[in-house]
């Protein structure tokens, strides 16, 4: 799926939707991700109702929205943490409904989570190899067992500190994650995720908190993932971050799918300005997340 042309360029990316129209519930050439009728309510709330969604193969999608549009929540369904009311979905072809959290991870579809407290004390290395797939464990007795368990440990140190090198914190590997910055957090929760080498990453607004010193670099890192051929689902409010770097943008508002497209069909959808870029001039909070405003009115 990945050309050459588009490498490291997000605007040329475009290319990789070709053939999917900017209309709700679209199909894609090669969806990776497809999923019909998600439902998902608390009492009389529905918090998520989406018809028809695919996601295409090796492509940045956003998934954007006002707040309390319902993305945590589609985000949680999805990956088995939370349960669906109704619904059908496949990963890569497989049925996924119904899967719990660490098997949907196992088969390659993981999402970051924001370091808990309690992985806030564990060092920096310890959280990679929390992160870390076969976890055998128990299930392996004897010295057959503990030599296979031994080899596991090893190949996941080594894939740790290779992701670490790659996002530049192997010299804090001793560190307590805690001590690290807002942007260095962000790095290690994307870092946590690549461990199972997953076939897609939901990143949950991987720029919130980040110094924007180093915003560039995750920018780069999100962007080399994609062009690796890993497909990239995230969520996000910074509006210049989801114009700039994405192949399509999925626009949820109160549940539902009220648009998807390219980044410039959206810019341009009276609907998406209405209910969510033109909602973020109301927002009190709109100076710490909500930069979506100075687009309104852009073509
Ligand atoms: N566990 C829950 N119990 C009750 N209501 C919930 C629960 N989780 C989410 N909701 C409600 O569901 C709706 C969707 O919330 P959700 O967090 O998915 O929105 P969001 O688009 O991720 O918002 P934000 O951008 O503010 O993070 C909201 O009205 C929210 O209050």
């Amino acid at each position: 799926m990945s050309s050459d042309a588009t490498r490291g360029a997000p605007e040329a990316g475009r290319d990789l939707m070709s053939g999917a129209e900017p209309e709700v519930g679209s199909g894609k050439t090669d969806p990776i991700l497809r999923a019909d009728g998600v439902r998902r309510s608390f009492g009389g709330l529905t918090a998520v109702d989406v018809g028809h969604l695919e996601v295409q193969r090796g492509t940045i999608t956003a998934l954007i929205g006002p707040n309390g549009a319902g993305k945590s929540t589609l985000f949680n369904v999805l990956t088995g943490f939370d349960r669906a009311d109704a619904g059908e979905w496949t990963f890569q072809g497989r049925r996924f409904d119904g899967l719990a959290g660490h098997k949907v991870a196992q088969r390659g579809m993981v999402r970051t989570f924001q370091l808990t407290k309690a992985l806030t004390r564990l060092t920096v290395l310890e959280n990679m190899l929390l992160a870390a797939p076969g976890q055998r464990g128990e299930r392996f007795v004897g010295a057959f067992g503990r030599w296979l368990w031994t080899g596991q440990e090893a190949a996941n140190r080594e894939r740790a500190m290779e992701l670490l090198a790659r996002f530049k914190l192997d010299a804090k590997k001793d560190d307590i994650a805690g001590s690290l910055s807002g942007g260095q957090r962000k790095l290690l929760e994307m870092a946590r995720a690549l461990m199972v080498e997953p076939a897609m990453v939901m990143l949950d607004e991987p720029m919130a908190g980040v110094n924007p010193a180093l915003v560039q670099s995750l920018l780069e890192h999100i962007t080399s993932l994609r062009d690796e051929g890993t497909t990239v689902l995230f969520v996000e409010h910074d509006m210049d971050v989801i114009m700039g770097i994405s192949d399509w943008i999925v626009v949820l508002a109160q549940g539902g799918v009220i648009a998807e497209g390219r980044p410039a069909d959206i810019r341009s959808d009276q609907q998406v300005i209405d209910a969510y870029l033109g909602a973020h001039h109301d927002d009190p909070d709109a100076g710490a997340d909500g930069r979506g405003d100075r687009k309104e009115g852009q073509p």
